[in-house]
């Protein structure tokens, strides 16, 4: 049983590493062909099936040898019966037709066994599998379910990173912030700007609660965040990240994603606001043409702008938006901004970006590099300081002016 769980843990690994090397290569296609690396990327799933293959005729030959046991425990079996029956035949002990019924009933006998014996072997597989699957249902919850979490927002919106020390898992032991403070303030909408690699997409992971962080505290008005339940405040929080993800399915459901309700108000205003009723209206079946892998093919503006329409079919309380319009031309976008500041009136919006067309005229901006604030104020001010925002951005302006 050990060694066929070890065997099985091994090949579960390897499983698990080809799944992912294939959905890459499938993923990365394009730029395989680009690179001209097909060779080598052959080569390595070459090796992958290889050890693959090491391991299924490791398994096969464990199978084996189980088999092997229990044939030879069945035959020995019916050796010694016989030749004790015999012996005793020999010595008078019993008839020659009791010994052929002791032969006849151990025949019978023989087949159950061999039964038991396969039954046990597949009983260890499902205890296997079984236990594989208990890892799932027993891995810790994202939520201490002892604890009571609140399903109300407080009456302060303002977000407020004190203190906040992360490093991602894995990454080595660098800090990504280290003792970081900011401060998101209700109902204005915040920019974060900054050098590739400053942590802009890192805040909004953790205000989304996708990780934990090692030290400090993030305040929703003057509650902890840890104090809220999960899914309430993600409700809560319409969300644009470069991850999101276009379902295999129609556009309608690629806008509602789990209401059975569809509140036909709210979805008016999220095509409105994302401008995406032109794109809609061309499509035969409208809301309903099926879009993502199995469907029809969409750009990346569209996308953004299904993305776009997601979160503001939520009516959330908050917005994160991560590059959330860098694949628009210039005149959706000014759109979009337009639609979107009215569409924000009240609420707590974070923005992260490099464009200096959606920074311009947020309330607030805030510079990060290398995990640390180092600037903070209108567009005007920090123009006008000629620090780290001017050099940022100051190819924009040119092109402005
Ligand atoms: N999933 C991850 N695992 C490990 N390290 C990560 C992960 N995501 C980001 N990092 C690291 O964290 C740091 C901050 O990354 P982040 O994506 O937050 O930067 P960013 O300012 O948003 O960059 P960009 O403008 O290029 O999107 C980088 O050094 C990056 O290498």
């Amino acid at each position: 049983m050990r060694k066929r769980r070890e065997l099985d843990q091994k090949r579960f690994k390897i499983s698990s590493e080809n799944q992912t090397y294939l959905v890459e290569m499938i993923q990365s296609i394009k730029d395989i062909k680009l690179n001209n690396a097909e060779r080598q990327k052959r080569w390595i799933w070459e090796g992958i099936q290889a050890k693959l293959l090491k391991f299924r005729i490791q398994s096969l030959a464990l199978s084996q040898y189980q088999s092997l046991g229990s044939i030879a425990i069945n035959q020995t079996k019916g050796i010694l019966i016989s030749y004790f029956s015999v012996r005793a035949v020999i010595d008078d002990e019993i008839s020659f037709g009791a010994m052929m019924s002791i032969q006849y009933i151990v025949g019978m006998v023989s087949s159950p066994v061999e039964s038991l014996i396969g039954f046990m072997q597949g009983y260890q597989d499902a205890k296997i599998s079984v236990e594989r699957i208990n890892e799932i249902y027993e891995a810790a919850s994202e939520e201490d379910i002892e604890r009571e979490y609140l399903r109300v927002l407080p009456k302060c919106r303002t977000i407020e990173l004190r203190n906040i020390s992360f490093r991602y898992f894995g990454s080595g032991s660098e800090l990504i912030f280290d003792q970081l403070n900011l401060k998101f303030y209700e109902g204005r909408t915040t920019a974060i700007v900054g050098p590739s690699g400053s942590g802009k997409t890192t805040i909004l992971r953790l205000l989304m609660r996708f990780y934990s962080y090692e030290s400090g505290d993030i305040f929703i008005g003057n509650k902890k965040l840890d104090s809220i339940d999960f899914s309430f405040w993600r409700d809560s929080c319409g969300c644009v990240l470069q991850e999101n993800y276009i379902y295999s399915d129609t556009i309608l459901r690629n806008i509602v994603i789990d209401d059975d309700f569809i509140d036909s108000e709210r979805l008016e205003i999220a095509i409105r606001v994302s401008n995406l009723s032109g794109f809609i209206d061309n499509e035969p079946f409208g809301l309903n043409t099926k879009i993502g892998t199995s469907g029809k093919g969409i750009s990346q503006g569209q996308r953004q702008r299904i993305m776009i329409a997601r979160a503001v079919y939520k009516n959330p309380s908050y917005i994160f938006l991560d590059e959330a319009t860098s694949s628009l031309d210039a005149n959706n976008e000014k759109e979009i901004i337009e639609n979107f500041h009215k569409f924000c009136v009240n609420r707590t919006v974070v923005i992260v970006a490099h464009r200096l067309s959606t920074v311009r005229y947020v309330d607030n901006i805030i510079v990060l590099d290398k995990g640390k604030v180092v600037e903070e104020g209108t567009h005007n001010d920090l123009v006008s300081l000629r620090g780290k925002y001017f050099e940022l951005i100051k190819n924009q302006l040119e092109l402005c002016d």
